[in-house]
C-alpha cells in the first residue's frame, strides 16, 4: 500500500510505480517532469511499433522502463495516465484497461473528457479507482502555476490524495472539477479560443501572406495574434480537432462565434454604424464592466511592450523580435475577430474573469487580454477616439480591412461547420493546409511566443492574486 502522502525523497521500495500509455508531446513531457521531480519507478510505452525508438530514447533515464505495450505498463502501475487521442481513447482502454492492476488509480490527459468518462466506465474492472487528470498547457511550456485540473470521479480520498502527492513537484495549480464541469469550461475557453486563432490562420493564408510581410502592421495586439495562431498550428491537428468536435458543448460555442463574427461584419458592409456600435458596446458593458468592479489589473499592461515580441523584420533588417522606435502610433484595424469574441461571450452570457480564476489556459488569458485592451483602453486625449472608437470607426469607413475581413467570415464559418459535422478527416485537411503554409516561422515564434507567454504569465499573478 502507497502512503498517500508519499514524496520523491521516500526510498525507493515505498515509491508508486507511474505509468504513463502514450509516449508522444504529453506523455514524454510527465516522463521528463516526474522523473526530475526524483520519482524512481516511470513505466512508459506507446504503440508497440516505438518500442525500440523509446527504448533507445530513454536507454540513460534509469528512472524509466519502456514496455512494448499498455498491457505491461497497467500490470504494474499503481498510477497511469493514458495520454493517447481523444479519437482514440475508447479502444485504447478497452485494450489495456483489463490489464489494470488491483487498486491502481487511473488518469487520462484527453483534453475533453466526455468520451474518456465513457471509455473507463466501460473498461476499467470496477476494483480500480479513476482520478483523471487535465495540464492546462501545452508541451513547451513551464508547468509551475499553470492551472492541473484533477477530477476525482470513482475513488476514495485516499486515491486523490495520493495522484495530488505524485503531480505536487509540477508546481502547478491545483483546480477540482466533475468531468462535465471539465468540458463546460474548456468549451468556453479552449474551444472557441482556438476557432478564433485558427480562422485567423485560415483567412490570412487564403490572403496569400504572411501578416507581417504584407505592410500590415503587426505590433501591439496585433503581435499576440500572430504569434497565438503560430503556436496553435504548431501543436498537433488531433489535440484540437479532439477537443472541439468530442466535446458537446464546443459546437455551441463555436457555432455562436461564427454567427458573431457573420453579423458584426454585415452591420459592418452595410454601414450599419448605431446598430454596429450599440451592439458592440453592451456586449462590452456585460463582459467587461463586471471586471471585478473595475479593480482588476490589466492584463496586457501596455500594447507597446508587445513590440518587443513582434516577429516583422526590425528597421535595422535584425531579423525579428526588437521594439520598433515606439513613436509611430498604430493604425485603427477592424478588429472584427475581437468584437465577435466579446460579442459571443455576450450572447452566451459568459463571463470570461470567472474562467480565467478557475481554468484558464495561458492562450486564454492572453486572448482575455488583448480583448480587454481593445474594450478598456481610454482615449490618449479628448479629442483622439478610445482603441474601440477607433476600430469601429475604422471597420465602417476604411474599405481596406474588407477583403481581410472577408476572408475571416468565411474562415470562421468554414470551421465552425467542420466542426458541427463532427468530420475529423476534414478538420485535419484544414489544419494541415494552414500549416504547411505558415511552418517556415513556427521556430521563431515558438521562442517569442514562450517568452511572451513568461511576460503574462508574471505580470499577472498580481493580477489574479
Ligand atoms: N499537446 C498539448 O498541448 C496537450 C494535449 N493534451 C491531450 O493529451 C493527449 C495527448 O496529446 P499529445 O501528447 O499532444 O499528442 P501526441 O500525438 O503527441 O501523443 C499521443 C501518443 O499516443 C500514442 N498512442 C496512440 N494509440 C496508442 C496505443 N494504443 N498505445 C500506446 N500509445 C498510443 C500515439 O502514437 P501515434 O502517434 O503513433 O499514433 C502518440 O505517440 C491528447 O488527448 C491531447 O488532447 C492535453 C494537454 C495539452
Ligand atoms: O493553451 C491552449 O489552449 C493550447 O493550445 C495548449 C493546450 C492544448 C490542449 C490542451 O488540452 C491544453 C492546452
Amino acid at each position: 500500500m502507497i502512503r498517500p502522502d508519499v514524496d520523491p525523497s521516500a526510498p525507493e521500495d515505498e515509491q508508486p510505480v507511474i505509468g504513463l500509455i502514450g509516449m508522444g508531446e504529453m506523455g514524454k513531457m510527465y516522463a521528463r517532469l516526474l522523473d526530475k521531480a526524483g520519482w524512481k519507478k516511470i513505466h512508459v510505452c506507446d504503440l508497440p511499433s516505438r518500442f525500440e525508438e523509446l527504448k533507445e530514447a530513454y536507454k540513460d533515464v534509469k528512472s524509466v522502463v519502456v514496455h512494448r505495450d499498455g498491457h505491461g505498463v497497467s500490470r504494474v502501475s499503481d498510477f497511469i495516465v493514458y495520454s493517447v487521442e481523444a479519437e482514440f481513447i475508447g479502444n485504447v482502454v478497452k485494450e489495456y484497461g483489463p490489464s489494470t492492476k488491483v487498486g491502481a488509480i487511473v488518469a487520462g490527459q484527453t483534453s475533453v473528457k466526455a468520451p474518456e468518462k465513457i471509455a473507463f466506465e466501460k473498461y476499467l474492472p470496477d476494483d480500480v479507482h479513476i482520478v483523471s487528470v487535465h495540464s492546462l498547457h501545452g508541451p513547451t511550456v513551464s508547468a509551475i502555476g499553470q492551472p492541473l485540473v484533477l477530477i476525482q470521479h470513482r475513488a476514495p480520498n485516499s486515491a486523490l490524495n495520493l495522484v495530488e502527492s505524485i503531480l505536487r513537484p509540477f508546481k502547478s495549480r491545483y483546480v477540482y472539477l466533475s468531468y462535465e464541469e471539465h468540458d463546460l469550461v474548456t468549451a468556453n475557453t479552449q474551444a472557441v479560443t482556438h476557432a478564433a486563432f485558427l480562422s485567423m490562420g485560415t483567412a490570412w493564408q487564403c490572403s496569400s501572406g504572411y501578416p507581417w510581410e504584407r505592410g500590415i502592421y503587426v505590433g501591439g495586439i496585433e503581435t499576440v495574434k500572430v504569434n497565438i495562431m503560430l503556436r496553435i498550428y504548431a501543436n498537433k491537428w488531433h489535440v484540437y480537432a479532439g477537443l472541439a468536435i468530442l466535446n458537446p458543448s464546443a459546437k455551441v460555442m463555436i457555432d455562436q462565434y461564427a454567427k458573431s463574427v457573420t453579423e458584426l461584419f454585415k452591420l459592418m458592409l452595410l454601414g450599419e454604424g448605431d446598430e454596429l456600435r450599440r451592439r458592440v458596446k453592451e456586449a462590452g458593458e456585460r463582459v467587461f464592466g463586471s471586471r471585478s468592479g473595475g479593480k482588476r489589473k490589466p492584463i496586457l499592461l501596455e500594447e507597446g511592450i508587445l513590440d518587443r515580441f513582434s516577429l516583422r523584420p526590425t528597421t535595422n533588417g535584425n531579423g525579428n523580435g526588437s521594439t520598433t522606435n515606439g513613436t509611430s502610433k498604430p493604425p485603427a484595424n477592424s478588429h472584427l475577430a475581437l468584437l465577435a469574441m466579446v460579442d459571443c461571450w455576450s450572447a452566451l452570457s459568459i463571463n470570461p474573469y470567472a474562467h480565467l480564476l478557475i481554468a484558464a489556459t495561458p492562450l486564454f488569458r492572453l486572448w482575455i487580454g488583448v480583448a480587454e485592451y481593445l474594450f478598456s483602453s481610454p482615449s490618449s486625449s479628448p479629442s483622439s477616439p478610445s482603441a474601440l472608437d477607433a476600430s469601429l470607426d475604422a471597420s465602417l469607413s476604411n474599405n481596406s480591412f474588407r477583403s481581410d475581413d472577408l476572408e475571416f467570415v468565411v474562415a470562421a464559418r468554414g470551421w465552425s461547420q467542420c466542426v458541427s459535422f463532427g468530420n475529423f478527416e476534414l478538420y485535419r485537411e484544414r489544419f494541415e493546409g494552414t500549416k504547411k503554409f505558415f511552418e517556415g516561422r513556427f521556430g521563431e515564434a515558438d521562442k517569442l511566443g514562450s517568452e511572451m507567454i513568461k511576460y503574462i504569465m508574471e505580470n499577472s499573478k498580481e493580477a489574479d492574486a
